[in-house]
């Protein structure tokens, strides 16, 4: 028996899909009963790095998601619209799915896989997350008996390209992020990458998985790179610290303040100062990595490349294969397997982000003048934040640069001492705020 496969995209995951499912010599020998059926893109004219019988192609993408051959759908597109409403339409139809799309997945996925439930029909997703690095299967399988403590990751490989090289070359952010789009790492709409938005959305999926329960994307903290200077960087590595797109799902130890509800969640994304020993510190380029913390398997790290055709299309196509090898093995009245399928009912609550504890850096410019650093000291101390150091680090434009780096604090506090600090004479602007693992 055949396993027929609708392709709906053929741009840089979908080729580097089709590229496998063609040359499955020499791979796991099921992909020989795996074939390419139909294939749906924008453009029929355009020059393709994979060679496709041209019947095999169509603009049509309904026709494939209502074909009566196809069993599994292969979504490679991108955006919200089609793809969500073509995901819907093949489950309804009874077909299986296989997803990159984690700005679907993250947005829709409580009516992705509701529908999916009720159809008895799997929505696999590992290319959304790390791209070809495997965590969706982990964290749905091998680390399932694990009660999950924290998920911190590197999961978003065009700003990692990015950060590596203004760190390395001290490089242009618009130079190097055309060289990501150029490789095929960055989103069709780059701002997603940059301002955080494609993290977000991954680490809502990981810990929905992580911590067994929906999660509300307006729920989740974010931050992108923007803000982060040459002068940031340069800083940071003086510090002993690199400047990390970090995203984070834990279980989070609030501060007495806060609501006494020990389920609450941190969910967030933001540049963070990580210490050079870190595990996740040496990860560059379009590399990603995930640090995953739980009971009682303690810390276990998943790294590799995030993006990319190749490293994607073999996430794409583990999943075809997953499914393949159940479809198989269970013959057509099969039940949906427990560790394949996703049923969480319940929304995550999520802590509001003035109550998260961290360590804080920040760069101020300031006039020149006696007792400002007296001054920013007292405003802190204000507001109970306590401080690691605070230097003057030399001069920018005539006005001083002082860096901070506070012990940790309470963020809510530390937004009020920031609020003081700006009301001071002497402080002309606070160029950044960052936080600081
Ligand atoms: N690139 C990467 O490294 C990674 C991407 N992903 C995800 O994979 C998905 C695909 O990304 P990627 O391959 O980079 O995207 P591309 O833009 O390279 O390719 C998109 C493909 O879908 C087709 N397509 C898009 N919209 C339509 C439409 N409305 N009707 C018909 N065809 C359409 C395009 O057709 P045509 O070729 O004719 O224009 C193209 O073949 C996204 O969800 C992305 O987030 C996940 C991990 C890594
Ligand atoms: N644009 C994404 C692609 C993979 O998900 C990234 O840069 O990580
Ligand atoms: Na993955």
């Amino acid at each position: 028996m055949a396993f027929k496969v609708g392709l709906l995209g053929v741009g840089t995951v979908g080729t580097g899909t089709a590229q496998i499912l063609l040359n499955p010599e020499g791979r796991q020998p099921l992909l020989q009963e795996i074939e390419i059926h139909r294939v749906g893109v924008r453009s029929l004219d355009k020059p393709r790095e994979v060679q496709l019988p041209p019947e095999l192609m169509t603009t049509d993408l309904e026709s494939i998601v209502t074909d009566p051959a196809v069993d599994i759908v292969v979504e490679v597109l991108g955006g919200l619209e089609p793809a969500r409403s073509l995901i819907l339409k093949a489950i309804t139809q009874g077909k299986h799915v296989v997803t990159a799309n984690k700005a679907v997945i993250s947005r829709y996925g409580a009516e992705i896989f509701t529908a999916a439930e009720e159809a008895g029909v799997y929505v696999l997703l590992e290319a959304a997350v790390g791209g070809g690095i495997p965590v969706i299967q982990p964290l749905k399988q091998s680390l399932g008996v694990n009660r999950i403590q924290s998920v911190i990751g590197i999961v978003n490989g065009t700003t990692n390209y990015i950060l590596t090289r203004m760190q390395t070359e001290g490089g242009e952010f618009s130079d190097i992020l055309a060289d990501a789009q150029s490789l095929g790492y960055a989103e069709a709409d780059p701002t997603a990458d940059v301002d955080g938005l494609d993290a977000a959305d991954k680490i809502a999926i990981l810990a929905s998985l992580a911590f067994a329960g929906r999660i509300k994307l307006d729920d989740v903290y974010c931050e992108g790179i923007r803000q982060v200077s040459a002068a940031d960087i340069s800083y940071a590595q003086k510090l002993g610290f690199v400047i990390k797109l970090l995203a984070f799902a834990k279980r989070e130890e609030l501060a007495a303040t806060a609501p006494p509800d020990a389920d609450l969640l941190q969910v967030r994304v933001h540049p963070t100062l990580l210490p050079k020993t870190h595990p996740l510190a040496s990860i560059n380029g379009v590399y990603n990595a995930i640090l995953v913390e739980g009971d009682p398997i303690g810390q276990v790290v998943f790294s590799g490349p995030g993006a990319g055709s190749g490293p994607t299309a073999s996430a794409v196509v583990s999943d075809i294969l997953n499914i393949a090898a159940v479809l198989k093995t269970a013959g057509e009245s099969h039940r949906l397997h427990p560790l394949l399928s996703c049923a969480h009912q319940h929304y995550c609550a999520i802590a509001p982000m003035s109550e998260l504890v961290t360590r804080f850096y920040a760069r101020f410019l300031t006039k020149d003048c006696p007792g400002v650093i007296g001054h920013l000291g007292t405003s802190f101390g204000n507001h109970h934040v306590s401080l690691e150091s605070i230097v003057q680090t030399g001069f920018r434009d005539d006005l001083a640069e002082i860096v901070v780096v506070t012990h940790d604090v309470r963020e809510g506090n530390f937004r009020q001492a920031l609020d003081e600090i700006r009301t001071l004479e002497a402080v002309d602007s606070i160029p950044s705020i960052l936080r600081v693992l």
